[in-house]
């Protein structure tokens, strides 16, 4: 297998990439960070998607962009492929949209990731890990191998050498041959149960007892029919005696018949001749009715109006009758009509009467009422007439106390309000004089004190000649007319205070007068009013009683009226009783009529009896004539058959009769015992011939059973060796794979790796690995050197390569192998061993080897080499081969 392009577009740093691949080496080289790995990442991606990846679908996608497309050709046992695979991212999600697998000839299509998927594991017989394992060294990833358990590296060898198949294989084995003993158990169990019943029913001796059934039949069929031809034989001669017996039993049948015939015809002769003489008797009887009636007929007659007894004569009256009932009739109702119409009215006069009456008798009531009323009014009336009286002499008494007052009524209150003023001005003058009086008494007493003394009463000085001596003498003057004022006033205070109990008297008499006029004028209003409803009450009882008057009048004339009324009513009546006699006269009448009628009726039907009695009695004669002809004719026929009787005969028959029955029962049970016995005998056959088909089917299903089980245990024993054949082929396998691993890693452990130290590696059955020093002492590989340890993983791989490529014939799946930078550990020498190795894989049959190396001396042994670069400015890588003329500059190139 190899890689013939790949095109990338958004892949990590790469924008737009397409490179072209070829056979041999091709060293990809660039600066760190050019996009060197990634360009080996897509590879794998496109093989395997996202399996293949070291992170998620996210990384693959160039930062900033949406989608990243990625396609790969390669070529596999002749063929060409493409894959196209395309990641678009949506918001937060990222999906892979299309993922498509294509074969050049057109034959192989795959479409959708699971499916490239798996058809590219079956194509390469790898998966993504297993790849990985094999083929692609990723960066850093070289101890992997070495670093692994035992058990893993077991795993992941068996896995690529397709051992792990062989497991699968063998446990199928095994599955199958447990079912195939299940199977076999339970049919190694029916056929043992077989066997028992077979063996069972063999020892019953089946076939004997069916020929002795068999026989015992065959003898039972010939008794029956032995049996069956006497009883045929009895039943014809039973036959034959019945025959005769009936013959004879039919004529004296006849016979008795006959007999009772005559006998019949002898009695119906007699009651003929019997009841023709009893209808005689009857038809004198009858006519002697018909004479009664007949003179009964013209007696009616007479008792009617009818001219004759005739049937017209009947119906004209009779129509009259009718006719002159009508008229009755329609008079009556007429009658009646008028005596009911007559009551109604009067009826009703009467009772108007009635209510016009107690109409009048209300209002006389309410007249005298209203009397009542009046009476009652002209009492208030006098009432307040008197009191009128009383408020006027109360007036008169008190407008004389004015007569010699200095006021009239009207300015009393103005007249006492006058003196009341006089009187306190007098009184405040009583004060001051009063007041005045006491000054000059004390000053009077004062002065006769200090003249006592003998000093001036003025100024206290010797009053000898003091000036105030002189107004002693004025002083005692002043008190005395001060005394007389006082005096006066007093007088005057008493007269008026009299004055003033007058005016106040008058005050008061005054307002009495005003209150007696208001009084007054009420009591003239009441007066007035009360005079005002006699008035009127009496003009309303006067008209009541008029009104009463008049319904008086109203009730007697309709009383007079109410009377008549009933009079004629009952002159109505009266005739309605008359045309009733008239219609109990008319039906005696029709009575008569019917009476006539029947009379006739009665006539008719005695002479209709008359004619049917002759007629019957000239039939009966006519009966008994044609009886006594028939009469004769039996008579002759009985004495014919008495004549034909044979008696001996008879007897004989009913002898052979009862034997042939009695025989005939006998046989019939001793048949019926047979056919018990016979179909007892068919089913115990039946049975015994069932048994013997058990039997036949039986033998068959155990031959069946015990030649499947034989089938079992052949298919048994051959998935047993299956199974082991499958174990034994892994072991086998493996131990040589082992071996031969060994040798491969010996000799490219020796290749790789020029030192003296180690003799050998060993690699056990259960692939653990350990190297031996040249003393013989055994090291673990987790011991070697940085570089020792990538050397011999390198060695392991190649070897596991080369066991791939050699190990499995036919179509060996060998991938590109990929180194991405294997150099990192080496030191020069070694690169050099690196370069030697590199040449033997190819010569091993590695088409195509991919190294991402800086490496000069791998650059130089490089067919083809690729160079990487990614652009500062814009930070997207791109590749570009660099052709023969540029390989010259290598040396440049790898002094970078
Ligand atoms: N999704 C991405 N979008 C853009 N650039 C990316 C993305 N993922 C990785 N890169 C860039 O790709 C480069 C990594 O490339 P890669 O590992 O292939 O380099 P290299 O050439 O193998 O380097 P070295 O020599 O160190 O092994 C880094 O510079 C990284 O920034
Ligand atoms: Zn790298």
């Amino acid at each position: 297998m190899r890689f013939d392009r790949v095109r990338l577009r958004n892949f990590k740093p790469y924008a737009d990439t397409d490179l072209r691949l070829s056979e041999g080496v091709t060293v990809i080289h660039g600066l760190n960070g050019s996009g060197k790995s990634s360009l080996l990442e897509a590879c794998f991606f496109a093989l395997y998607g996202s399996a293949g990846l070291d992170g998620t679908l996210e990384d693959v996608v160039t930062n900033g962009a949406d989608e990243t497309e990625v396609e790969l050709w390669f070529t596999h046992e002749g063929e060409s492929y493409h894959i196209h695979r395309e990641v678009k991212r949506y918001g937060d999600q990222i999906q892979t949209t299309t993922c498509t697998l294509e074969g050049n000839d057109g034959t192989v299509t795959r479409d959708g990731a699971t499916e490239v998927r798996s058809f590219v594991v079956d194509l390469l017989r790898m998966d993504a890990e297993a790849f990985v394992n094999c083929a692609y060294v990723r960066q850093g990833e070289v101890n992997k191998l070495i670093n692994a358990t035992p058990s893993g590296r077991q795993d992941m060898i068996d896995d690529l050498l397709q051992l792990g198949k062989l497991e699968e294989y063998r446990e199928r084995a095994a599955d199958a041959r447990l079912g195939v003993e299940d199977v076999l158990g339970e049919k190694r169990g029916a056929l043992s149960t077989v066997a028992d019943q077979l063996e069972e029913k063999e020892e019953a001796d089946l076939h004997d007892r069916l020929n002795g059934l068999q026989s015992d039949l065959k003898e039972l069929d010939a008794n029956v029919e032995r049996y069956e031809e006497q009883r045929s034989k009895a039943e014809s001669t039973r036959e034959e005696a019945r025959d005769v017996l009936d013959r004879y039993e039919e004529k004296r049948e006849e016979l008795e018949s006959v007999e009772a015939d005559i006998e019949e015809l002898e009695s119906a002769i007699r009651e003929g001749e019997a009841e023709r003489e009893e209808l005689a008797s009857t038809v004198g009887e009858t006519r002697d009715r018909l004479a009664t009636l007949r003179e009964k007929l013209s007696e009616r007659v007479a008792e009617t109006q009818l001219d004759e007894a005739s049937e017209a004569a009947i119906e004209e009256r009779r129509a009259e009758l009718d006719e002159r009932e009508a008229d009755l009739r329609a008079d009556r109702d007429e009658a009646r009509n008028e005596a009911t119409a007559f009551e109604n009215q009067s009826t009703n006069l009467a009772e108007r009467a009635d209510d016009d009456a107690k109409r009048a008798d209300e209002k006389r009531d309410e007249a005298g009422t209203l009397d009542d009323d009046v009476e009652s009014a002209r009492e208030t009336l006098s009432e307040r007439e008197d009191s009128l009286s009383e408020l006027d002499a109360e007036r008169e008494e008190l407008e004389a106390t004015f007569e010699d007052a200095p006021v009239g009524p009207g300015e009393a209150e103005s007249h006492r309000d006058g003196v009341r003023e006089e009187l306190d001005d007098l009184r405040d003058d009583v004060t001051e004089v009063t007041a005045s009086l006491s000054t000059a008494r004390a000053s009077v007493e004062e002065a006769e004190a200090l003249l006592e003394e003998g000093k001036c009463p003025e100024c206290g000085q010797p009053v000898d000649d003091s000036p105030h001596v002189d107004t002693l003498a004025e002083d005692r003057e002043r008190v005395s007319d001060l005394e007389d004022e006082l005096a006066d006033l007093r007088e005057r205070e008493s007269e008026l205070e009299s004055e003033l109990a007058r005016a106040e008297e008058l005050v008061e008499a005054g307002n009495r007068i005003g209150e007696l006029e208001s009084t007054r004028r009420l009591v003239e209003d009441g007066i007035e009013e009360k005079r005002a409803e006699i008035e009127e009450k009496r003009d309303r009882a006067e008209t009541l009683r008029e009104e009463a008057g008049e319904l008086d009048d109203r009730a007697e004339e309709k009383r007079e009226i109410a009377e008549r009324k009933a009079e004629q009513a009952e002159a109505a009546r009266d005739r309605v009783a008359e045309i009733d006699e008239e219609l109990e006269e008319l039906d005696a009448d029709r009575d008569r009529i019917d009476g006539v009628e029947s009379t006739r009726e009665a006539i008719a039907d005695a002479e209709t009896e008359i004619e049917r009695l002759e007629e019957r009695r000239s039939d009966l004669a006519d009966r008994n004539g044609e009886r006594r002809e028939f009469l004769a004719g039996k008579r002759d026929r009985r004495d014919e058959l008495r004549e034909g009787f044979d008696e001996d005969q008879v007897e004989t028959a009913r002898e052979r009769l009862s034997n042939a029955e009695s025989y005939i029962e006998q046989v019939s049970g001793t048949l019926e015992q047979l056919a018990e016995r016979r179909d007892e005998l068919t089913s115990a056959i039946g049975a015994v011939e069932r048994e013997l088909d058990e039997l036949e089917e039986l033998r068959e299903r155990h031959d069946d059973l015990a030649e499947r089980v034989a089938a079992l245990e052949s298919v048994h024993e051959e998935s047993e060796e299956l199974e082991a054949m499958y174990g034994d082929l892994r072991a086998e396998l493996r131990r040589r794979n082992v071996e031969s691993l060994e040798r491969m890693l010996n000799e490219t452990f020796d290749l790789v790796y020029a030192n003296d130290a180690y003799s050998h590696i060993e690699l056990d059955g259960e692939y653990a690995l350990t190297v031996y020093q040249k003393d013989g002492e055994p090291l673990d590989p987790e011991q070697l050197s940085g570089g020792e340890r990538a050397l011999f993983n390198l060695s392991l791989r190649c070897a596991i390569y080369r066991l791939l490529a050699e190990g499995i014939e036919g179509a060996a799946p060998t991938p590109p192998l990929i180194l991405d930078e294997p150099t990192v550990f080496l030191d020069s020498g070694h690169v050099s061993r690196l370069v030697d190795l590199v040449d033997e894989m190819r010569g091993f049959g590695v088409r195509q080897i991919l190294i991402v190396s800086h490496d000069d001396e791998l650059v130089g042994a490089a067919d083809d080499l690729v160079r990487v670069e990614k652009n500062p400015t814009t930070n997207r890588s791109s590749v570009e081969r660099t052709d023969e003329a540029s390989l010259a500059d290598l040396d440049a190139v790898a002094d970078d």
